[in-house]
């Protein structure tokens, strides 16, 4: 990766051909068997059985600022050419004070039309979350990705300021994503298709939820972040731009034609693998071989 993202500098990921295609089966590297089967059932239905029709042919996508500082945040921020930035905040070992440049930097970058969000991955209690969203008030920020962990204190969050909420952990890590409907926890929802096993699998949840939707990436090759397309193009509304410009994050792609934005989207196509690229990155695939067929198993298990 070109920088530190999700606490991971580099990111790996199986690649599987199947009767539709090519599918990614790319967990993160702490994730055991029962949370990686819906990431495989995400990868066997690319490879295997193919997505919903798209109801639109581009996606609009926000450019990805990790916690860096605050000139390489603007520097980012500005060579995405996207409308909409989103900034990672409460990133561990950091201070409040380095969020505030950072947002202000990006702010800067983006223009008074521009619009940006924040992510703090469940790091603040809900006082820090009501503190950092006043002194960010001045910034415009368009909603708040994951201010707290629990359901409840984004729920204390939504309360207590105007700010929207959008739930993303609380969804993708969730035994029962509709249960952030039930408590009102979120004005938006963020959906990634490997956590939530699949196109359809993430289809029904938006459905459920009955809330805007933004699909965002889990940091994938062009082979899984066209799944993400696919669940972008194929739902009914799309208010928000999507986080599926993280081909920003990486080094190398897989693929001959990356799924990069132009003009602030990314055109809803399925990139080929391309052998020499492929070939660049290729890793040993026993590990990762096993941790599938693990996942599988537990996939078939229920
Ligand atoms: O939403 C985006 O702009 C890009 C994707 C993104 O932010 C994430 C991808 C994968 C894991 C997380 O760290 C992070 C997220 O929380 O959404
Ligand atoms: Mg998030």
């Amino acid at each position: 990766m070109r920088t530190r993202f999700r606490g991971v500098t580099s990111r790996e990921g199986f690649l599987v051909r199947g009767a539709s295609g090519w599918g990614e089966f790319s967990p993160f590297p702490e994730y055991g068997p029962r949370e990686c089967a819906r990431w495989w059932a995400a990868c066997y239905e690319a490879a295997e059985i193919g997505w919903p029709p798209p109801v639109r042919d581009r996606v609009p996508v926000n450019v990805t600022v990790p916690a860096v500082g605050p000139d390489e945040a603007a520097r980012i921020a500005a060579e995405g050419e996207c409308g909409t930035a989103k900034v990672k905040v409460a990133e561990k070992g950091q201070e409040p004070t380095e969020d505030i440049a950072r947002v202000a930097a990006v702010r800067a970058a983006m223009g008074s039309g521009g619009r940006v969000r924040i992510d703090a991955n469940g790091g603040w209690d809900v006082d820090t979350a009501l503190r950092m969203l006043r002194a960010l008030r001045r910034f415009d920020v368009e909603y708040v990705e994951q201010p707290c962990a629990s359901l409840e204190e984004l729920a204390q969050v939504r309360r207590r300021q105007d700010v929207p909420v959008a739930a993303d952990e609380s969804i993708r890590r969730a035994k029962d994503p509709m249960a952030v409907r039930a408590a009102e926890a979120a004005d938006i929802v963020v959906l990634k298709v490997q956590p939530l096993g699949g196109v359809r699998a993430a289809l029904e949840v938006a459905h459920a939820c009955g809330l805007p939707v933004v699909v965002s990436s889990a940091v994938e090759t062009s082979v899984g972040l066209a799944a993400g397309v696919a669940l972008a193009a194929a739902l009914p509304e799309l208010p928000y731009a999507c986080g599926l410009a993280t081909m920003g994050l990486l080094t190398a792609d897989v693929c001959a034609e990356p799924l990069v934005a132009v003009d602030g989207a990314l055109a809803v196509r399925r990139p080929a693998v391309d052998p020499e690229h492929l070939a660049r990155v290729e890793i040993d695939a026993a590990g990762w071989r096993e941790r599938a067929l693990a996942a599988q198993h537990a996939w078939d298990l229920g």
